[in-house]
């Protein structure tokens, strides 16, 4: 028969030979659990003697896992994952601190008696002084992932067991604590300590990212599959484009220790200016191809955050590199009647000092478009700045877009701040979801626009101002309009020219698009399956051109080096593909339903009786649905 746990006589006679010779067969245990044996039998400690059950009072558990914080609430969901995983088996999963307490733990015990329950419960300590050759106290010890199986443990009392446990390390390469999974020593253990590595491995990137608050970070790869993996290099950077913190498989990756990282600047490590990278960061999650200053070819995502002091892109100057991101109007004109008309409309008003507003639904494209009519216009040498007026709080967006001189209100900074619409000035200004503009701001901006000139808050003189005004909005302004929300002076000043982009779902150029959007990806010539290409051009697309570009991305990195297929698409993707199409149906039933009763209101001369007999429907229920479909 299979026996499950093959080196268990192997490792009891490894353990007498030691215990009577002081020496193993060579080859017989690791290096590693030797050195254990060794130090155990140093410290005075007998095979046979009875375990000494350390635990804590709840006050000092409770203060230890105060201690803890930011590791237990970063390990938590990580030991869930690893449940779920592993649930079908019997095995308790147990998180740890640097000195071998555990913390928290989860799973199933039943394998054990009463007392080894106690042992894996949180307060117990697994120190290798006091418990001898284990997983987590020789891991601790040793500093590297560690299975101890049955025999292997120095005490007697702990045979019956088998754990795998790995130490979780900061980014200074400190040990905060160790993930462990303990189980029956008789069960395999082959795969146990690669799956326990993979959870910790994720829960030291969570430490790593929640406990640098860099400006920006920098996630790598060799492989553009794996950036959002736990096998991502991640490097933290402050505003001054200097490296904060580096993860280790980012010191791997890039070939430095972490005693090497002080002070490294970014353009010494990257062959590209951290500028452009951000550009490609702003909305959206793309993946660029980049050099190392050692000629290593990467894949990488930049990912903004919000720290104060951040020089965000667009509200500055927009640099040569930067410009190099945008893409062109006739870039974007990929064959869709509509949006040709559109560009040819641009094209013919551009540099003529006409405000342009830019219609339609979200993703599809409208600050993509609007960046591309300032690099087409002789203002692209001056400085494009983009505001998202919903994003900002409605007491910050007055001093943010009008600025501010020194003391004028509590807390402003000494030196006062220059406002976006000042900075804007030789360039363009593009104000984004301006439906969400509060109307008393509304009056300010009207009356910005008609003098030429802001006044910022606490000053009396105004400045003069120059820019080409663009916004853009996913909802109906003249709706708002007419509901009195948004002022009616200021949307005629607004649309000089109104360019309506199409939803997705009205594109006639999806494959063209389609292309477009490989490219970007590094990926052009990429082959799509038909059976996939005949779903995208039913499928409604709510997110438009961006949920496109999502599923594409997603589905680049699934395929590798095979064509797109359908078990490239994500079960989201599915799922709301699924959900289009229901919803779709139910609105051609209302549809037709509708048609249905106005034609035999018509035959029947409104007789509403005739009308429910016909359809074989209630006059009630006739009544009902008219009002629901506004027929009276
Ligand atoms: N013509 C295009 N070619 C390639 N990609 C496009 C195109 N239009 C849009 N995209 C993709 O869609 C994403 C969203 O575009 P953008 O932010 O310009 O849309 P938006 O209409 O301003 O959205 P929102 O209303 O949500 O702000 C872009 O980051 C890009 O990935």
């Amino acid at each position: 028969m299979h026996n499950p746990y093959p080196d268990g006589p192997r490792f009891l006679d490894a353990k007498s030979q030691f215990l009577a010779h002081g020496a193993v067969e060579k080859g017989s245990v690791s290096k590693e659990i030797e050195r254990s044996w060794r130090r155990c039998v140093e410290n005075g400690m007998e095979a046979g003697a009875p375990v000494r059950t350390e635990i804590l009072t709840q006050q000092e558990l409770l203060e230890k896992q105060e201690a803890n914080q930011l590791l237990l609430s970063h390990a938590r969901p990580e030991m869930e994952s690893l449940n779920a995983q592993i649930s079908h088996t019997r095995s308790v999963i147990v998180l740890t601190d640097a000195q071998g307490f555990i913390l928290h733990s989860q799973g199933n015990s039943e394998f054990l008696d009463d007392a080894q329950r106690v042992a894996l419960i949180p307060g117990s300590s697994w120190q290798e002084s006091l418990r001898g050759t284990n997983a987590i106290g020789t891991a601790l010890v040793e500093r590297s992932p560690m299975t101890v199986q049955g025999a292997e443990h120095f005490l007697e009392r702990n045979h019956v067991l088998a754990c795998s446990a790995v130490p979780i390390l900061n980014a200074r390469n400190q040990i905060m604590g160790t993930l462990d999974v303990s189980t029956d020593a008789s069960m395999p253990q082959q795969h146990t300590l690669a799956l326990v590595r993979m959870s910790a491995q994720m829960i030291e990137n969570r430490l790593f990212i929640a406990s640098h608050a860099g400006a920006y970070s920098l996630h790598f790869h060799a492989r553009p599959e794996f950036i959002g993996t736990l096998w991502e290099g991640i490097a933290i950077f402050d505003d001054r484009h200097r490296l904060m913190a580096l993860n280790r498989s980012g010191q791997f990756q890039l070939g430095i220790t972490h005693e090497k990282l002080e002070d490294s600047l970014f353009s010494e490590l990257f062959a590209c200016r951290p500028e452009s990278l951000m550009q490609a960061a702003q909305g959206s999650s793309l993946v660029t191809p980049l050099y190392t200053t050692r000629e290593a070819r990467l894949y990488a995502r930049m990912t903004l955050r919000q720290a104060p002091g951040v020089r965000q892109p667009g509200a500055t100057n927009s640099s040569a590199s930067e410009r190099h991101c945008a893409a062109s109007l006739q870039m974007l004109n990929t064959g869709d009647p509509r949006v040709a008309r559109i560009i040819s409309q641009v094209e013919l008003v551009l540099d003529q000092d006409i405000p342009i507003l830019i219609e339609g639904e979200t993703g599809v494209g409208k600050e993509l478009f609007a960046r591309a009519i300032h690099e087409a216009s002789t203002r692209s040498r001056g400085p494009w700045v983009a505001v998202n007026c919903a994003a900002l709080p409605e007491g910050l967006i007055e001093s943010e877009l009008f600025g501010y001189e020194e003391g004028a209100f509590t807390g402003a900074r000494r030196k006062g701040s220059v406002g976006k619409l000042e900075q804007a000035d030789g360039g363009t200004l593009f104000l984004d979801e301006i439906g969400d503009m509060p109307l008393a701001l509304q009056a300010r901006l009207l009356r910005v626009l008609q003098e030429r000139s802001v006044t910022p808050l606490g000053s009396t003189k105004p400045k003069p101002v120059n820019f080409a005004l663009l916004s853009a909005t996913n909802q109906k302004l003249r709706e708002k309009v007419e509901r009195g929300e948004f002022r009616r002076d200021l949307y005629y000043r607004l649309n000089g020219l109104t360019a309506t982009l199409p939803a997705l779902r009205q594109r006639q150029d999806l494959p063209a698009l389609i292309n477009t959007i490989l490219q970007t990806e590094n990926a052009a010539g990429k082959t799509i399956d038909r059976e996939v290409m005949a779903l995208f051009k039913s499928h409604p697309w709510p997110g438009n051109v961006r949920q496109l570009h999502n599923v594409l991305r997603t589905a680049l990195a699934l395929s590798g080096a095979s064509p797109i297929s359908m078990m490239h698409l994500t079960q989201d993707f599915l799922d709301d593909m699924k959900n289009g199409v229901e919803e779709d149906a139910a609105l051609s039933l209302s549809k037709l339903t509708a048609e249905a009763i106005k034609a035999a209101m018509q035959s029947h001369a409104g007789n509403v009786s005739a009308v429910a007999r016909q359809l074989g429907i209630s006059r009630n229920t006739l009544y009902r649905r008219m009002r629901a479909m506004n027929l009276m």
